[in-house]
């Protein structure tokens, strides 16, 4: 994070270059700031209110292709869940690009990046958020509803989904019923329903223990062949089984990717 008592701030323009170029861009940050600005306290006294611009992401540029697996890495608060959620379309940038699946998602409207995501990612967060009084499968099945499938075609695709990730013979407990990996295998079922390219998972492993969290592992590299990966995490375990590491301080990408 930077702080700075204007708003004027961003760094110089870069451009991206050597991550892999083999296969097509699922999504591309381009020279990509994200910043906060709220009020400060201006004096010692506090008598004075100012502006105060926080920089959680500074003029970053990341492009992860099809069949990738992208670890982002930094210490707390060095903005990897701002990059997250600005991949995932969740939010938009101050100043830069992010395309998604070819489009800029700020050039979209609430309206069109709710579709946009429906349409091309899936998300995956650290504590889960399933319904706790759905079955696993009804869990699985949810996005299907927005995207308007039938009720069979969305208990097909969500039973499909949970024997895939290792659960077809727990598809009617409720989440209270499974173990924490067994709930993490649920959410990425349900990441994965609506068929995205780009599946974004905010510490995946973070509440596992090391056997179950390696378990998930495996299957992040057995889901390579259907989409992108993009994982934020502190555990090195995780960061090791990516293909490459973005790595972040103060907001910035410090690894060598030029
Ligand atoms: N909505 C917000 N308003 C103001 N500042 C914010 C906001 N969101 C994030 N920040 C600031 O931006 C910086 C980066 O935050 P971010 O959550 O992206 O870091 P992080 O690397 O994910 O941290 P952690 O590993 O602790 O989750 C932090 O200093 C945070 O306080």
């Amino acid at each position: 994070m930077r702080i700075a008592n204007s708003t004027t701030s961003t760094g110089p323009q870069t451009s991206e270059n050597a991550d892999n170029q083999q296969t097509a861009p699922v999504v591309q940050c381009q020279n990509v700031t994200r910043s906060y600005t709220g009020r400060g306290s201006g004096s010692l006294l506090g008598r004075k209110e100012h502006t105060q611009t926080v920089t959680a992401v500074s003029d970053v540029s990341v492009t992860v292709r099809e069949r990738e697996l992208v670890g982002i890495a930094g210490p707390s608060g060095s903005g990897k869940s701002t990059l997250l959620h600005l991949l995932a379309a969740l939010d938009v940038p101050t100043s830069g690009v992010v395309t998604v699946n070819g489009t800029d998602t700020s050039s979209l409207s609430e309206r069109a990046l709710a579709r946009m995501r429906l349409n091309n990612i899936g998300i995956v967060f650290q504590h889960f958020y399933l319904l706790p009084a759905l079955s696993a499968r009804a869990n699985v099945a949810l996005p299907l509803v927005e995207l308007g499938l039938s009720r069979k075609e969305r208990r097909s695709r969500a039973s499909t989904l949970l024997e895939k990730v290792g659960l077809g013979d727990r598809e009617s407990h409720k989440p209270s019923e499974l173990s924490g990996g067994e709930q993490q295998r649920v959410a990425i079922a349900r990441a994965l329903s609506t068929k995205p390219k780009l599946l974004i998972a905010d510490e995946p492993t973070g509440e596992l223990d090391t056997e179950t969290g390696a378990s998930i592992l495996d299957l992040f590299d057995d889901l390579r062949d259907e989409c992108a990966l993009v994982v934020a995490s502190h555990d090195q375990q995780t960061l090791d089984r990516m293909d490459r590491v973005v790595r972040l301080q103060d907001g910035e990408r410090i690894d060598d990717h030029a």
